[in-house]
């Protein structure tokens, strides 16, 4: 167990100790700012218990209740008492604009749900952002464009980032937007270094995708006179896109693909090299898993490593899995590994900044959301503890993405973050992952009488989720639904009042489905497994013994989303919310 303290903000700290930080304190003579000050509650009377906050990420609540929703098969028996208590349970929107996406055909995802549940706020978020850039071409108009674009005459503009069209990390017509302005403004040599996806879009369509983008680079090539081509690649969760410095082999590989231009693996072109890698159809390796492989010419050399004077741009809007490979590409000291060779005078950008704390990075083509006001920043100022725990894969969630980006504490004195380590496996192999000592750490906080709220993050339905192994998501629910049951009983014996609610499908739907809904089945007659969210709404519940009984969910709100629920926690302190965030929904 890493514990507490600024040090424990894995993914997000520089390798050498930095100070602790705080980032807002209260003023100096223990008054609260005025600004941020919050009334007590007209009826609901301050808690004498902590308030515990729970997140079951990947936990929708979907229409579909057949043998494919694991949600469905696990019959949690925890969960299926809450969502009987009248006036206490029910669901919230968790997708497309209710999240700040571009439109509702969008999944949710856990930067965007969290962003909303620790905000109270509905923002523009980077996927719409970038499309707000691309349609008015202001991102041509950035410093980062025109510091990359100093490389477009005599160097190579690289563009790395996920090939697919989730739109949770990347959208792949952003990328072809941006590669063709790129052109159009005089980039001669470009090259594409692509991470396959399968994991928020369908596993196998990474050699559509890939196919498509050689088509579009061949048309540019012809149309322009220019040099554009993939040049190294692989999948997303074996290369270059780790989180929270889970485990930084994953960016090594992909350091030593993109930039150093070697990989075991290499080919001629990037659509042999995917086929190639996913392997036999008796066993697949997954889109998500491919191993690194880099493009070489007919004398065998690599046709695209990152020289000295080049631009690189990240071309993903979400930050947690950009941050490693952009400390990697534009810290000096860099430390964690050893990068070999770094290429002098790059000029790096993101599409995003991805962490506004650290400035990182320094360019950026489109401003990220700005995410103010949040309420961890209102707890403190308020002079209210908070413990906050998950493990590595989630860590981030509930500290990073709760506080609106930003990746350090509000007021070290009154925060403590606990991050779990997860374990470096496929969650599949290990669906309990770490609940348990979550839990434990969970009981131990609510017990201790030092923090007025306690908010937990369970990974297992989202994580295993995502395996697309509809066995190991019913046991990962299970597990879930056991160790929440722990955590209210413990709450219940300190008098506490509890939330419940989850920050986007992804468990309760393991089947590709046509239109209206059928299950689809591969050529093995088997079925197609869905490794992605889904757009389900999430279930939200009240109660605990500290509550009063006559506090209840409003039945005036049917419409209400995930960034209602931040007000519901001041609620649940017995304070008003601020104004400017969408209603309590008790
Ligand atoms: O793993 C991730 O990066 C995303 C899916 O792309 O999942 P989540 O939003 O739940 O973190
Ligand atoms: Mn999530
Ligand atoms: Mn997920």
């Amino acid at each position: 167990m890493v514990c507490c303290g600024p040090q424990a903000v894995a993914g997000v700290q520089e390798p050498v100790a930095a100070p602790p930080k705080t980032m807002a304190p209260t003023t100096a003579n223990g008054n609260v700012d005025p600004e941020f000050a919050l009334a007590p509650h007209p009826t609901i009377p301050k808690p004498e218990g902590p308030v515990l906050v729970v997140i079951l990420d990947g936990f929708g609540e979907n229409e579909f209740k057949d043998e494919y929703n694991a949600v469905h098969v696990a019959k949690p028996p925890l969960v299926s008492k809450l969502q009987g208590v009248a006036k206490r349970s029910r669901t919230l929107r968790a997708h497309g604009t209710a999240v700040g996406l571009p439109t509702d055909a969008d999944m949710g995802n856990s930067e965007v749900g969290h962003n909303a549940l620790g905000s109270g706020q509905v923002v523009d978020q980077g996927a719409r952002l970038v499309d707000i850039a691309l349609q008015t071409g202001g991102i041509f108009e950035s410093e980062g464009w025109k510091h990359i674009s100093e490389a477009f005459e005599h160097n190579t503009l690289h563009m790395i980032g996920l090939l697919s069209d989730g739109g949770v990390h990347s959208r792949y017509d952003q990328v072809v937007q941006t590669l063709k302005g790129a052109v159009e403004r005089g980039a001669k040599r470009v090259r594409l270094h692509v991470l396959t996806d399968g994991r928020d879009v369908p596993d196998g369509s990474s050699i559509q995708f890939v196919q498509q983008l050689d088509e579009e680079l061949a048309a540019l090539n012809a149309k322009h006179g220019v040099d554009c081509k993939i040049a190294s690649g692989g999948g997303r969760m074996f290369v270059t896109m780790d989180r929270y410095e889970a485990d930084w082999d994953i960016v090594k590989r992909g350091w030593h693909a993109h930039v150093l231009g070697k990989a075991p693996n290499q080919f001629k072109d990037a659509v042999t090299a995917v086929k190639t890698l996913r392997g036999p159809e008796d066993k697949k390796v997954s889109d998500q898993n491919l191993a690194p492989f880099v493009i070489v010419d007919e004398e065998g050399k690599a046709v695209g490593p990152v020289q000295d004077n080049d631009a690189v741009v990240l071309w993903n809007f979400r930050a947690d899995r950009m941050v490693s490979i952009s400390k990697a590409l534009e810290w000096k000291d860099f430390k964690v590994f050893d990068r070999e060779r770094v290429p002098e005078n790059l000029k790096f950008a993101g599409m995003m900044q991805y962490d506004g704390d650290l400035g990182l990075p320094k360019n950026f083509l489109v401003p990220p959301p700005e995410i103010k006001k949040v309420s961890g920043e209102y707890m403190v100022k308020n002079g209210l503890s908070t413990f906050a725990c998950s493990e590595t894969q989630k860590f981030g969630h509930v500290t990073f993405f709760w506080n609106g980006n930003r990746s350090g504490y509000f007021d070290s004195k009154l925060e403590t973050y606990l991050e779990i380590p997860s374990d470096k496996v496929q969650f599949n192999e290990k669906p309990d992952m770490k609940a348990k000592e979550i839990t434990d750490a969970g009981k131990e906080a609510l017990k201790s009488g030092k923090y007025q709220m306690v908010r937990i993050n369970y990974a297992n339905p989202d994580m295993v989720g995502h395996t697309g192994d509809l066995n190991a998501t019913v046991r990962a629910v299970q597990t879930v639904d056991q160790c929440l049951g722990e955590l209210l009983a413990t709450a219940d014996e300190v008098n506490a009042r509890y939330l419940v609610t989850a920050d986007h499908g992804n468990a309760d739907d393991m089947v590709q489905r046509d239109k209206k809904g059928k299950p689809l089945m591969g050529e093995s007659g088997a079925p197609l497994p869905l490794t992605s969210h889904t757009l389900a709404p999430v279930p939200a519940f009240v109660g605990g013994k500290g509550l009063p009984d006559s506090v209840n969910f409003r039945d005036d709100l049917p419409k209400a989303g995930l960034a209602n629920i931040t007000a519901t926690m001041f609620s649940l302190l017995g304070l008003q919310a601020p104004s400017h965030y969408e209603p309590s929904l008790i």
